[in-house]
C-alpha cells in the first residue's frame, strides 16, 4: 500500500538520500549523520511532511539501510522507502518509479537540504500547478566567478581565462518541481548524467522556470555546513 500524508494533496516529493557524503568527511551515509541530535533525513522529512500540498514522500535510501530508514522515519511521517542507486540521478529514477500516475506534480528534493522550509516546497509546487512544466528555486551568485584553465606550458596551477558576468548566473537549489509526465519522460530517455533534474528538462528543450530560493535550503555538503546548519536551527 502507498504511504499517504494529506489525501487531498496533489504532490509527491522524491527525497534522494542514498549518497555517501564523501565531502563531509569520514562517517556513515550523510543523510543519517546527526544534526543537533537527529539525522539530517529526519530534519528534511519533517519539513517536507509539513507542506500541506504533499500527498506522498518517497525516500531513496542507501541500499544497506532501507530497513533502518523505514524504522527511523515511521514516527516522523508516512513515507515509502526504496533502495537508491550509485548516482543521484539513478536514485531519483528509482524513487520516481514508486509514484502512482494519478499524482500530477512531482518534486525532487535533496535530503542534504535538510532545513528547507515548507513554504519553499509550497511555492515550487504552486508554480508547477500554475502551468510551468519545470520549476527550480534559485539564489543570486554572491562571489565573483572566474573561468580558469591550465597555465602556460602545462605547469602546475591555473590561470584565469576570463570573468563571467554573474548577473546572469543563479545558484540552484531543491526542491525542483515537475509535471509528473515531464519528469518521467526525461528520466526515461536520459542519455547523460546531470547534476540536477532540471538539467534533463533543459536538454529536452522544455522551459525551466525560476522562483526565489531560500538561504535555509542550503545543501549540507562540507563540515562547515553542519556548523552553519546547527546555528540556523538555533535561530528562533
Ligand atoms: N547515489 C546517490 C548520490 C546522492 N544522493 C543524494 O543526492 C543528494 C545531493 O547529493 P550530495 O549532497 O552531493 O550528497 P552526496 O552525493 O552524498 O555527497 P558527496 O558527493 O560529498 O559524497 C543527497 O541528499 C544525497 O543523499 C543519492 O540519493 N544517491
Ligand atoms: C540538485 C542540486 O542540489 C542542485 O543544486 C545539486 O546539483 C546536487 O549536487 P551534487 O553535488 O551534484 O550531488
Amino acid at each position: 500500500m502507498t504511504a499517504q500524508l494529506n489525501a487531498r494533496g496533489d504532490v509527491a516529493v522524491l527525497v534522494p538520500a542514498a549518497g555517501a557524503g564523501l565531502r563531509l568527511g569520514p562517517g556513515g551515509p550523510k543523510a543519517l549523520r546527526p544534526l543537533a541530535g537527529e539525522p539530517l533525513l529526519v530534519h528534511a522529512i519533517r519539513r517536507v511532511a509539513a507542506a500541506p500540498s504533499v500527498r506522498m514522500i518517497v525516500v531513496a535510501a542507501p541500499a544497506a539501510e532501507v530497513g533502518a530508514v523505514r524504522e527511523l522515519l515511521a514516527p516522523v511521517a508516512p513515507v515509502t522507502v526504496v533502495a537508491g542507486g550509485a548516482e543521484r540521478q539513478e536514485s531519483v529514477a528509482l524513487a520516481l518509479a514508486a509514484v502512482p500516475a494519478e499524482i500530477e506534480i512531482v518534486l525532487v528534493h535533496d535530503a542534504a537540504r535538510a532545513l528547507t522550509p515548507p513554504r519553499l516546497i509550497e511555492s515550487v509546487a504552486a508554480a508547477v500547478r500554475a502551468g510551468h512544466p519545470a520549476v527550480i528555486p534559485v539564489l543570486p551568485v554572491v562571489d565573483t566567478i572566474k573561468q580558469v584553465g591550465p597555465g602556460e606550458g602545462g605547469g602546475p596551477g591555473e590561470v584565469v581565462l576570463g570573468t563571467v558576468d554573474r548577473s546572469v548566473l543563479r545558484s540552484v537549489q531543491t526542491p525542483q518541481g515537475f509535471r509528473h509526465d515531464v519528469l518521467a519522460s526525461v528520466h526515461g530517455s536520459a542519455a547523460h548524467a546531470h547534476t540536477d533534474d532540471a538539467g534533463l528538462v533543459e536538454k529536452a528543450g522544455l522551459p525551466v522556470t525560476c522562483v526565489p530560493g531560500s538561504e535555509l535550503a542550503m545543501k549540507i555538503t562540507r563540515p562547515l555546513d553542519l556548523i552553519l546548519a546547527e546555528a540556523l536551527l538555533a535561530v528562533p
